[in-house]
């Protein structure tokens, strides 16, 4: 996912060529704007951390951009091309290395197991 960040920073087009120069394949994409029930059921598991309610108001503060990605071991390979979590500890290189400053807008969301992956497909495709 493109968070708000990135399609307000007009940073759309580069982040999804760094993931096409990989030659990972997009089979899935659209744009739209998360209601808060649905920010709600992403990012469920953070429901008790003190940041949840920042990460919500921000995760449903503009448009977004759901992608399916395809390609060997694409989930430890997006990971990789993403970067830790806080930027400013992500490598040089990696896309919140390299375009991000704070959290919670690190410009870019990536499940992070096959299960995430089937429940953020479900939530976002309804597939
Ligand atoms: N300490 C924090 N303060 C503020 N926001 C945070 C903090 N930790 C995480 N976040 C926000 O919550 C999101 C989800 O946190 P998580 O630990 O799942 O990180 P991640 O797996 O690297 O990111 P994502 O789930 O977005 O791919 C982060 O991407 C970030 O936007």
């Amino acid at each position: 996912m493109l968070k708000p960040d990135t399609v307000r920073r007009k940073l759309i087009g580069r982040i999804i060529q760094r993931f096409e120069d990989k030659r990972l394949e997009i089979v899935e994409m659209k744009m739209l704007k998360i209601p808060k029930e649905l920010a709600e059921k992403l990012y469920e598991e953070h429901k008790n951390k003190d940041f949840f309610k920042s990460l919500v108001d921000f995760i449903t503060s503009g448009r977004v951009v759901v992608m399916v990605i395809e390609g060997e071991n694409a989930i430890s390979v997006v990971r990789k091309m993403i970067g830790k979590t806080n930027p400013l500890e992500a490598e040089m290189g990696t896309i919140r290395g390299d375009f991000g400053y704070s959290t919670p807008d690190n410009l870019v969301h990536a499940s992070d197991s096959q299960e995430s992956a089937k429940r953020e497909m479900q939530l976002f495709f309804g597939k």
